[in-house]
């Protein structure tokens, strides 16, 4: 039997259609009465409700401010990881003031009488002008990509095909002058965006109920958490797949200017639309949870990252390596030898605690829980295959060494 192979770029494709939509269908149902995940969501949005000048003009204004916040002085510059031609990038550690700045901003907004609660009205046209901007900003980053060297491509997204590359990104650290591209969009307008519109939706449930429920509180809280941690620890991210080894494009670009703030918020928005009785003792043991959570994915992101800064420090110092034919050793001991991929561990367990103030009644605050089991299981096995590449046969050894991947005797 002969076996059909779908033309090259089909996946990217129908990937490029599938995200856009899934965040409008999670949007929608959010709303709806029944907020049931799977099924259609009951009436479709026409298309005036899609589009509006304001939403293109509040978020062209957005990221203008985002931009201008970046390009303000940092306090440090951070030297990214070693690049093909052996140069290292140089980027402006400034993200947890423009955090701080876009608190005091808003915060004088709203004592001026701003109604930030209308913000969520504003959600679906919004969405779709974040969607608009990353397919043309994706565009002009192909183009830019064409004319670059091959030295500043990423390792992925060269394949030839235009649609899969335009998906997955040609240059590896798109600038225009010192303005770094993809670091600009991972941690400033789509993460600091989702910790704005889960506040606009804590403000807009006050208004309906005369104040905030103990679950908006802590969704809001749990979140703004993981968004500070992020921008505080900022220089960490250089060292993440995605500035080290990705390229920037549409997935990237869509993933942190839409897909972040418009579904990491669902729980909140769920909350607004469904509000959910929660008790005090079992806030109490969710708050638990987040904590243990967060303490081990804070505790293996910087024990690995001092680690990596230096083997000497005496945080470190201690812990059980391994050595690799590269010169750079591997931590066998503290969190990473109780699974090889602890902060992913944290991670999901955070995640949980991010549902659960929406009780067990509905699926749809679930969601971020079920996509981002996918995403870091996906995501665990190509930094597998990448460490089998650099360490050969020490990672074999780490491997044999500690054989859970993120939950230990589990997987
Ligand atoms: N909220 C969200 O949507 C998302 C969050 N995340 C989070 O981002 C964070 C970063 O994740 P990610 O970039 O995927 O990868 P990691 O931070 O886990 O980095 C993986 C790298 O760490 C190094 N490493 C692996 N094992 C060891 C060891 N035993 N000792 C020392 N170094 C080791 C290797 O790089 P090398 O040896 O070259 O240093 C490997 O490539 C995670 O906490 C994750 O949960 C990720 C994706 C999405
Ligand atoms: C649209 C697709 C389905 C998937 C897109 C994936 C992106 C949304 C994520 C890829 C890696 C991410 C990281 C974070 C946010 C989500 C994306 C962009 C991160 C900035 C969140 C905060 C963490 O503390 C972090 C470690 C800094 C994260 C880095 C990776």
């Amino acid at each position: 039997m002969r076996c059909v192979r779908a033309p090259p770029g089909t996946g990217a494709a129908a990937l490029m259609l599938l995200l856009p939509a899934t965040m409008f269908h999670l949007l929608l149902v959010a709303r709806s009465g029944p907020a049931r995940l799977l099924g259609l969501p009951p009436h479709l949005p026409a298309p005036e409700a899609l589009w509006s000048p304001g939403a293109l003009l509040l978020w062209l204004t957005w990221l203008g401010l985002q931009a201008a916040f970046y390009l303000l002085p940092a306090h440090k510059m951070a030297e990214g990881q070693e690049l093909k031609d052996k140069s290292r990038l140089r980027y402006p550690i400034n993200g947890f003031q423009a955090l701080v700045l876009t608190a005091l901003l808003v915060g004088l907004g709203v004592s001026a009488g701003l109604p930030l609660g209308m913000l969520t009205e504003m959600l679906l046209p919004l969405a779709w002008v974040a969607t608009l901007t990353a397919f043309i900003f994706s565009l002009l980053l192909y183009l830019k990509a064409l004319m670059a060297p091959a030295s500043a491509l990423a390792p992925g997204g060269n394949s030839g095909n235009p649609v899969y590359d335009f998906f997955l990104g040609r240059e590896l650290n798109p600038r225009f002058g010192s303005f770094d591209c993809k670091y600009f969009c991972e941690l400033r307008p789509g993460l600091i965006g989702w910790v704005l519109i889960n506040l606009a939706l804590l403000v807009q449930e006050a208004e309906l109920l005369g104040s905030p429920s103990l679950a908006m509180w802590l969704v809001n809280g749990f979140q703004l958490l993981y968004v500070g941690d992020a921008l505080w620890h900022e220089e960490a991210v250089l060292t993440t797949m995605d500035i080290t080894h990705d390229g920037f494009g549409f997935m990237l670009a869509f993933g942190d200017l839409a897909w972040v703030p418009f579904t990491y918020s669902l729980q909140a928005q769920f909350l607004l639309y469904h509000p959910q009785p929660l008790e005090l003792p079992t806030a109490s043991v969710i708050c638990l949870v987040n904590a243990v959570g967060y303490y081990i994915f804070r505790g293996a992101n910087s024990q690995k990252n001092t680690f990596r800064k230096n083997p000497s420090d005496p945080r470190v110092a201690g812990l059980e390596t391994i050595s690799t034919a590269t010169g750079k050793q591997l931590l066998v001991s503290g969190w990473w030898g109780m699974v090889r991929h602890p902060n992913y561990l944290g991670d999901l367990i955070m995640a949980l605690a991010w549902s659960l103030p929406c009780g067990v009644s509905h699926l749809l605050p679930y969601f971020y829980l079920l996509y981002f089991t996918a995403l870091l299981v996906h995501r665990e096995a190509r930094d597998e295959q990448q460490c089998l590449q650099k360490y050969g046969l020490a990672w074999h050894e780490y491997c044999r060494r500690v054989p859970y991947r993120i939950v230990p005797y589990i997987y």
